[in-house]
């Protein structure tokens, strides 16, 4: 089709053909299969056919004066996962850093669309600590550096004066490391569920969730 025809929204799908998530193969505990996953995520992106293996949707919830929660998502790169846990980077004082302040519960899901593959994770979610987010930073391109000190994430902006942050900081750090900035950081969630999906033929996909009580993890297929 020709970028001035309307999609086809209502007729379009995918049929899924990977292979079955089935109890026999999995494991007692979610980490190992996903680490394989993400193993076969990052190979499939080596092959050109997958992008972006460590994008994830974060989804936060913040409670209104109206009691209700609103629910808010956005796209993140997950950058750690071991010991139980994962992690991602971001500013502290943007609209997911406010609402996690005032609820530390969130949602993760990460889509591998051309592995037709799904993983979700719910928990609870806490900063890192300060010097892992001080190394990570250290670790990230200079012009990354400079964009994370000079936005005020999620907060509104004027184009130009945004343009003279990032001059004036640019100007700033010449010559030296560019310091790492408290108001940006690491997050951690310690999931207390992770879902495993795996798409099948007929919309009769696999589901594999794993959840967590105390120490122990238990498993159980749900339908799909
Ligand atoms: C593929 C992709 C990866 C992203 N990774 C991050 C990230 O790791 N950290 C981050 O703060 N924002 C990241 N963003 C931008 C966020 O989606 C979002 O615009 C920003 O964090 C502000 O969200 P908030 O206003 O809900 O806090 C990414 C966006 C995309 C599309
Ligand atoms: C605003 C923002 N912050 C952080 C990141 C994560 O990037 P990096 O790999 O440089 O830490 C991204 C990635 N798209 C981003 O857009």
């Amino acid at each position: 089709m020709t970028t001035s025809e309307k999609p086809d929204l209502a007729g379009e799908r995918s049929d899924y053909i990977g292979g079955r998530l089935i109890e026999a193969d999995a494991p007692d505990e979610p980490w190992s299969l996903f680490d394989a996953w993400l193993a076969e995520a990052f190979a499939a992106r080596d092959d050109g056919y997958l992008s972006e293996p460590t994008a994830m949707s974060l989804a936060t919830a913040a409670i209104d004066a109206d009691g209700h929660a609103r629910p808010s998502v956005r796209t993140v790169l997950l950058k750690g996962s071991g010991d139980g846990a994962i992690s991602w980077f971001t500013n502290y004082e943007s609209r997911k850093g406010v609402e996690l302040a005032a609820n530390p519960y969130a949602a993760v899901s990460l889509l591998w669309a051309p592995l037709h593959r799904q993983v979700r994770m719910t928990g609870k979610v806490e900063r890192v600590d300060p010097e892992e987010s001080r190394e990570y930073f250290a670790s990230r391109p200079r012009g990354a550096q400079i964009a994370a000190r000079s936005s005020a994430q999620s907060r509104v902006v004027a184009a130009d004066a945004l343009a003279e942050r990032v001059a004036a900081e640019t100007e700033r750090w010449e010559g030296r490391d560019v310091a790492w900035p408290e108001h940006w950081g690491g997050y951690r969630m310690a999931p207390e569920a992770v879902e495993f999906w795996q798409g099948r033929p007929d919309r009769l996909h696999d589901r594999l969730i794993y959840r967590r009580v105390g120490g122990a993890w238990s498993r159980a297929r749900l339908a799909p």
